[in-house]
C-alpha cells in the first residue's frame, strides 16, 4: 500500500537572504553584526510553511530537455534550493523505503509515481530547508500531481519553466547521458516521451493560461540555453513575476 502524506509541521529555519527575499517573505527579518550584505531571516517556531511566502519555480520539460543542467546554472547565480522529484524518488527506492521496488518498477516503466509519496518528500524537504526560494525539477508530471501539491502545500508555483526541447534531441541526450540510470535506455525513454506528451503537456498548458510560463528553446549549448533563463531570475525579473501572482 502507498503511504499517505503527513500533515504540514512547523520547522524552525534561518537562512540567507537577497533583499528579494525580505520583500517577498513574512519572516520577522534582522541583520547580522558580522555583515550589513547578509541579512538573515529567522522563522518563528509556529509558523507554517504557507507563512514563510516561499518563492516557488517549477522546472518542467520532456526526458533529456536539460531541467537538471539548467537548475544547477540556477543555483549557482541565484542561490535556489533545487529539489529534483525523480531524484528524491531514485533516494527513496536506494534507501529501501517502503514500497521501493514498487517505485522501482513505476520508473523502469517510466509511469508516474502516486502523487501522495512524491508530494510528501518534496515538502519534507522544503520544510528541513532553511532557503526560501525553490526549484521544483522534474514536478508536476500530471494534473493529479498539480492539484496534490497546490492542495496538500496550499501554494502554487510563482512561475513555470518549460524546457521545449525537438523529441529526436531529447532521446539523444538521454542515452548519451552515462549515468546508469534504470530509465536512460531506448524503450523507457520511448515511453516516458509518450507520457510526457499525454499527461504533462495538460499541465503546461493550465499554467500557460495562467501566464505564469516561461517557454525556453532548450536546444542550443547548455550556456547559450542558460543565457534565455537568466533574465527571468534576474533582480528585475523575479520582481515581476512575484508581484504578477
Ligand atoms: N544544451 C545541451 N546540449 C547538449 N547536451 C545537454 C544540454 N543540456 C544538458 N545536456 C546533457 O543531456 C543530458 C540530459 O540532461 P539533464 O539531465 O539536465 O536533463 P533532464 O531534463 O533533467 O532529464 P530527465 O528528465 O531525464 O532527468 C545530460 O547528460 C546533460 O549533460
Ligand atoms: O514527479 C515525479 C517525478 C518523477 N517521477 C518518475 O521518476 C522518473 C524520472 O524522473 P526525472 O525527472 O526524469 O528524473 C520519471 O520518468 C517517473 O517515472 C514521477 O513518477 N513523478
Ligand atoms: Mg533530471
Amino acid at each position: 500500500m502507498w503511504r499517505r502524506v503527513t500533515s504540514l509541521s512547523p520547522v524552525i529555519s534561518t537562512s540567507k537572504s537577497t533583499s528579494f527575499d525580505q520583500a517577498a517573505s513574512g519572516f520577522k527579518i534582522w541583520r547580522s553584526s558580522f555583515s550589513t550584505e547578509t541579512p538573515t531571516m529567522v522563522k518563528d517556531a509556529t509558523t507554517s510553511f504557507k507563512e514563510r511566502n516561499p518563492f516557488i519555480t517549477f522546472v518542467l520539460g520532456g526526458p533529456g530537455s536539460g531541467k537538471g543542467t539548467q537548475c544547477q546554472k540556477i543555483v549557482e547565480t541565484f542561490g535556489f534550493k533545487h529539489l529534483s522529484a525523480g531524484e528524491l524518488l531514485r533516494r527513496e527506492i536506494e534507501s529501501n523505503s517502503e514500497n521501493w521496488s514498487q517505485m522501482l518498477n513505476t520508473i523502469k516503466e517510466g509511469r508516474i509515481v502516486p502523487s501522495e509519496v512524491t508530494v510528501r518528500l518534496i515538502q519534507q524537504e522544503m520544510e528541513s530547508s532553511d532557503n526560501n526560494k525553490f526549484l521544483i525539477d522534474g514536478f508536476p508530471r500530471t494534473e493529479e500531481n498539480r492539484i496534490a501539491f497546490e492542495q496538500l502545500i496550499g501554494l502554487e508555483p510563482n512561475v513555470v519553466l518549460f524546457f521545449d526541447c525537438s523529441e529526436e534531441e531529447m532521446v539523444k541526450r538521454v542515452l548519451n547521458r552515462n549515468q546508469g540510470r534504470v530509465d536512460d535506455n531506448i524503450d523507457t525513454v520511448k515511453k516516458r516521451l509518450k507520457v510526457f506528451e499525454i499527461l504533462n503537456l495538460p499541465v503546461i498548458d493550465y499554467y500557460s493560461k495562467r501566464g505564469k510560463l516561461r517557454k525556453i528553446d532548450a536546444v542550443g549549448t547548455e550556456d547559450e540555453i542558460f543565457e534565455k533563463v537568466r533574465p527571468i531570475f534576474s533582480a528585475c525579473g523575479m520582481m515581476s513575476h512575484y508581484f504578477a501572482f
